[in-house]
């Protein structure tokens, strides 16, 4: 039996990469498709918009979405709508996997408290190499210590609304844990002016927007004499769609409670 999947923002960018990979992954049967209440692409084939060709599944509104006809819900929208689409899945006892990024402490709370009740996969990067590469920063950061100055660089297309990315932060995170350092009082977002010289033990993060960047993250540790590059570039949105698609599959059968990539890739956390 394959795992019924529903989309929230099917129209999206994102959205309809997600049906083209539900549709690759032979364990997974596109069940249901949600847009925002007011959205155009109500009432259109999520297939048709997506792949050019019906899948007989129409996007539906938000507002009258009914858990019971899915088993998973992917959502890349934003934190609000993604919200919303959580306490349905509460109440519907659905699993969810959620790749939106840009939520604030407050909205982050609501998403474990949530994930006490069901299972969740939330991670700002479903592409393997990304999550490999955080792997490589950790052993990296160690390695190199405080004597190097961290650095973390991304750049996205000109639509994207939050920043630094969510997969910038998750960096920057790992590196704080690696260096023993707290990110909180540790991240610099912004230099301009007289700044003074670079404070020992920070770490700076620049954001870059253009075009129609997939999604591309530099860690530069910057030491005297050499420096470390660290880079990953995103070319496809695919490699997002087709890990949020593997990781429906694998949340399907686990129990309430947070997971993130490494879970599902069978990855150390350490
Ligand atoms: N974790 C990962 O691997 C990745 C994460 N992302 C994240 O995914 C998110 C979406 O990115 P992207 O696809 O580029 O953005 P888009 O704006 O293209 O897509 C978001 C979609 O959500 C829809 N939406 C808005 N409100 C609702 C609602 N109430 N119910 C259902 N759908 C709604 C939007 O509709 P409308 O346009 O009509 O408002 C839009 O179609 C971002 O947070 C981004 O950072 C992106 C790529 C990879
Ligand atoms: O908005 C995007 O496009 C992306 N967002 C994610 C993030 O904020 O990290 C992941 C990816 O880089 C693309």
């Amino acid at each position: 039996m394959t795992t019924r999947v529903a989309i929230n923002g099917a129209a999206g960018r994102m959205g309809r990469e997600l049906v083209i990979a539900c549709q690759r992954n032979e364990a997974l049967t596109l069940a249901a498709a949600f847009e925002a209440p007011e959205s155009p692409a109500l009432g259109q084939d999520a297939g048709r918009l997506a792949l050019g060709e019906d899948l007989d599944v129409v996007i539906a509104s938000a507002a009258e979405r009914d858990a019971s006809t899915f088993d998973v819900l992917v959502d890349f929208t934003r934190p609000e709508p993604c919200l919303a689409a959580l306490a349905d899945c509460v109440a519907g006892n659905a699993a969810m996997v959620i790749g939106t990024t840009g939520f604030d402490d407050t909205q982050l709370d609501q998403l474990n408290d949530a994930a006490t009740k069901i299972p969740v996969v939330f991670a700002p990067n479903f592409s393997a190499g990304v999550n490999l590469t955080l792997k490589l920063l950790e052993t990296a950061a160690k390695a190199l210590g405080d004597d190097f100055d961290i650095e973390v660089i991304e750049a996205h297309h000109r639509h994207k609304v939050d920043a630094p990315s969510g997969t910038a932060l998750r960096i920057g995170e790992v590196l704080a844990d690696a260096t023993g350092r707290d990110l909180g009082e540790c991240a610099v977002y912004a230099r301009e002016g007289h700044t003074g010289e670079r404070e020992r033990k920070t770490i700076g993060f620049q954001t870059i927007r253009g075009g129609d960047i997939v999604g591309e993250h530099t860690v530069l540790f910057a030491g005297e004499g050499e420096r470390v590059e660290i880079t990953h570039k995103a070319s496809s949105r695919q490699t997002f769609a087709g890990g949020a698609m593997r990781a429906a599959a694998w949340v399907a059968a686990q129990t309430a409670g947070r997971y993130d990539m490494n879970d599902v890739l069978g990855l150390d956390h350490d």
